[in-house]
């Protein structure tokens, strides 16, 4: 299949990936403005503050199991015990009690430990006689008691700066008092895919169009609760029109992407328009397959990421360039993929020149349990549906072109990415 995407001649001249990442990181700011939200609000968003725990975790002495808190200190040499049950205790108890001194205190899970009980047994461990329990086995000091501050102590960091508030976070930031927090604001995207070829999913194609898939990625990669997006469709090719567009986008928002219009042919404007209001162009090529022609820059505050129009090519170069950007430009920290090492079951023959990308998916696992990965197809930026049968990318570095079967890769999972 012929796709555009095997030309290496002026590979030499392109940025690396490393190098178009770095400083596409470099001219993406944290958006300056924050927010202080109820906790239920700020769910999904990007923390903007260091938080420290407000309570001791937990903060009190508590039981672990329900059962009876007793005092080890009243046990005879055994090995029956026996003591009459004094008190009762409940969470959401005050800890007051009134069991005399050489008696068991009925507990439950949750429910405050008086400091002169230093053990509890499990109901399971005792048989109950009348309003006595008999247990065979001694406790140990200590035994099912979580102690105050065991988990975390007041003023304890729990969470960075720049981190999203998922569940994990949420339930930490609850349980340590963080009734409101502060977070970025939401970072205001507008995304347009270039193309006069392009028809909605519900329209009747004419002659020479095709779907418009990117949008759809786009709107699904983008679908964030920290990001609010205005979604300007499909955009002629026609420079005023793009340029009015574009112009207008670059002043509403924080962050452009548009998916077209990138390479050098006479109905790729991007560049060209970017220019002309006044854009400042970072990056023009990346020596990477598929993507070579990514572009970003900035005008004023707003950051311009043009993706390339064939749907392999746009997905790729959003996940391991795009993605990046955007997500240092909403005030994430950890903004790397995540990657593993995986071989390759059958051996790649290939052009050497750019790093590449290559849709594979997990035939098998070797016996040391490392993922075997089977390519796709040689050729692929315009094979949308490759995607979908795909489990991830392995990357394969510039300089290889010839890998035997059992080759080691770097591994970029679909379900580890933005
Ligand atoms: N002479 C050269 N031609 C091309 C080069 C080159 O270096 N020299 N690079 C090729 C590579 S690689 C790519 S990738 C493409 C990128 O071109 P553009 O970003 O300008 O994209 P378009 O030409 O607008 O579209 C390319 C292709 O993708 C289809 N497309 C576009 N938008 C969508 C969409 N929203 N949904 C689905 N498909 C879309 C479009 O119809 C084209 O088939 O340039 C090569 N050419
Ligand atoms: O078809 Mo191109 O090399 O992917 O961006």
């Amino acid at each position: 299949m012929a796709d555009g995407c095997d030309c290496d001649r002026n590979a030499l001249i392109y940025q690396t990936v490393d190098a178009a990442l770095t400083l596409g990181l470099s001219i993406a700011h944290p958006v300056g403005n924050t927010a202080s939200l109820p906790l239920q609000q700020a769910i999904g968003r990007v923390l903007a503050e260091e938080c420290y725990s407000k309570v001791d975790m937990p903060a009190f002495d508590n039981s672990a199991m329900d059962g009876y808190a007793i005092r080890t200190g009243d046990l005879d040499e055994g090995p029956e015990f026996e003591l009459p049950i004094g008190g009762r205790m409940a969470a959401g108890d005050s800890g007051v009690h009134n069991a005399p001194v050489g008696s068991a205190l009925r507990i439950f899970t949750g429910a405050p430990v008086p400091t002169e009980f230093d053990a509890v047994l499990m109901q399971e461990d005792c048989s109950v006689i009348a309003d006595r329990i008999r247990f065979s086995r001694r406790p140990k000091p200590g035994q099912h008691i979580r102690r105050t501050g065991e988990d975390l102590q007041v003023g304890t960091q729990i969470l960075s700066r720049g981190c999203e508030i998922t569940a994990r976070e949420a339930a930490v930031l609850a349980s340590s008092g963080h009734g409101r927090v502060k977070v970025y604001r939401k970072l205001r995207v507008t995304i347009f895919s270039t193309g006069s070829e392009l028809r909605e999913p519900d329209e009747v194609l004419g002659p020479g169009q095709i779907y418009n898939s990117n949008r759809y990625m786009l709107l699904a990669l983008l679908n964030k609760p920290w990001i609010d997006l205005t979604d300007c469709g499909q955009i002629e090719d026609d420079p005023k029109l793009l340029k009015r567009v574009l112009e207008e986008a670059c002043e509403t928002s924080d962050l452009i992407v548009t998916t077209g219009g990138v390479s050098v042919g006479d109905e790729d404007h991007m560049p060209r328009l970017f220019k002309e209001i006044g854009g400042e162009t970072d990056v023009m090529k990346v020596a990477m397959k598929p993507g070579k022609p990514i572009m970003f820059g900035r005008r004023g505050d707003a950051l311009y990421v043009g993706l390339p129009g064939n749907p392999v090519s746009a997905y790729v170069t959003w996940q391991i360039i795009g993605s990046h950007i955007m997500a240092r430009k909403a005030g994430l920290s950890h903004t790397q993929p995540v990657s593993e090492q995986a071989v390759l079951a059958e051996p790649l023959q290939r052009q050497a020149g750019r790093q590449e990308y290559r849709p594979v998916r997990i035939e098998g696992t070797s016996p040391e349990g490392t993922p075997q990965l089977r390519c796709l197809a040689a050729s692929y930026s315009g094979r949308v549906a490759l995607l979908a049968q795909s489990d991830g990318l392995a990357v394969i570095p510039a300089e290889i072109a010839n890998l035997p079967e059992g080759h080691r890769v770097e591994f970029l999972r679909f379900n580890r990415l933005f």
